[in-house]
């Protein structure tokens, strides 16, 4: 559970006066989550969730929030800001910027199946063609970005760790990232990011890494997050192939994208073992708080360094 934030409940029914939401009811710290503090709301209007957003700055907010709420006008499943009175996307609460959303039903996935792992593809896919109509803002390059963290991490990783890290910085370096089709992404779909009752998605949720950057990257985030089983150290190839097929039934991958893929489920992998990494050595202090471990990471870069059986795009 993270809770990094506690509210009380006075500073909660103060904070909501500022929405027509109706009276507090109940609230309650949510056991999942590694990087923001969140709240189930309940208010005589209906049910919220309350995020105190503590993983990205004020500035990222507008281009966040606009993003989800495009998407969702657009018809993708997706939990949606609730404005404030004077039309704002987000408050601040304990000098925190807070967000109030629709709560979705259904629950996040543990282990997706084949038909829920098509519907992502799908989703994923029209997402994309929606964002590609989408102002472009808040450009992360993933690339540079591993570098940084990278060095940050040198002096206190192993060697074998930074043996790995380099060889993929390296090879992760010759994609060509200026010639991959680019745009907002969600940036972090993991399967306990996509709310579904049985095999109907009910929405996606946090948004809190989208940013600007490769399709392509995003596709292969979501790929490693949804068929590599950090339990087993399998990659469920079969289910990737449900995913890209699903995917580019409505976007195919284009000549560049099919070239860099590969590469890109690498650093993908790499994205999420260096962030995990460092939640490890540089910690944030929290009241309550959840890590992943980055061995899962470790394990599948080295994989798919080894596997020649990820050739999924040609
Ligand atoms: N809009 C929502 N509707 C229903 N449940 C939600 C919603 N947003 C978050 N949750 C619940 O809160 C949990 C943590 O949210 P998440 O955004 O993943 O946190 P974090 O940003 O800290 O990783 C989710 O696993 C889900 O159970
Ligand atoms: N999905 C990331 C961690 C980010 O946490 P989230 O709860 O915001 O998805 C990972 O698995 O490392």
């Amino acid at each position: 559970m993270s809770v990094y934030t506690p509210v009380t409940q006075e500073q909660l029914e103060t904070y909501l006066q500022q929405y027509s939401v109706g009276e507090l009811v109940s609230f309650q710290g949510i056991e999942a989550g590694v990087e923001n503090t969140n709240y189930f709301v309940t208010t005589s209007a209906g049910e919220y969730v309350l995020t105190l957003v503590e993983s990205v700055s004020t500035d990222q907010l507008p281009f966040i929030l606009n993003f989800i709420e495009q998407l969702s006008l657009n018809g993708i499943a997706c939990a949606s800001p609730v404005h404030l009175n004077d039309s704002h996307l987000f408050g601040e609460l304990n000098q925190r910027p807070a967000v109030l959303m629709s709560r979705l039903s259904g629950s996040p996935v543990k282990q997706p199946d084949d038909q829920q792992a098509s519907v992502i593809g799908l989703t994923l896919a029209r997402m994309h063609q929606l964002a590609s109509q989408q102002p472009a803002d808040q450009f992360i390059h993933i690339h540079q970005w591993c570098a940084e963290l990278g060095g940050l991490l040198m002096p206190h990783i192993t060697d074998s760790e930074k043996q790995l890290l380099q060889h993929n910085l390296m090879e992760t370096g010759l994609i060509q990232w200026a010639a991959l089709p680019t745009g907002p992404i969600h940036a972090d779909l993991f399967p306990d990011n996509a709310m579904f009752e049985g095999d109907k998605l009910c929405g996606l949720i946090d948004f809190y890494h989208a940013c600007s950057a490769p399709f392509l990257y995003d596709l292969c985030v979501t790929l490693n997050a949804w068929c590599y089983d950090e339990a087993t150290q399998q990659y469920d190839f079969n289910k990737a192939l449900l995913i890209l097929d699903s995917y580019q039934s409505v976007r195919p991958l284009n000549a560049q994208e099919q070239k860099s893929f590969s590469a890109m489920l690498q650093v993908a992998a790499m994205r999420f073992w260096l962030s995990r990494l460092r939640d490890i050595h540089f910690p944030k202090d929290g009241e309550v708080v959840t890590r992943k471990d980055p061995q899962g990471k470790m394990q599948l870069l080295e994989l798919l360094g080894e596997s020649q059986s990820l050739q999924l795009a040609s």
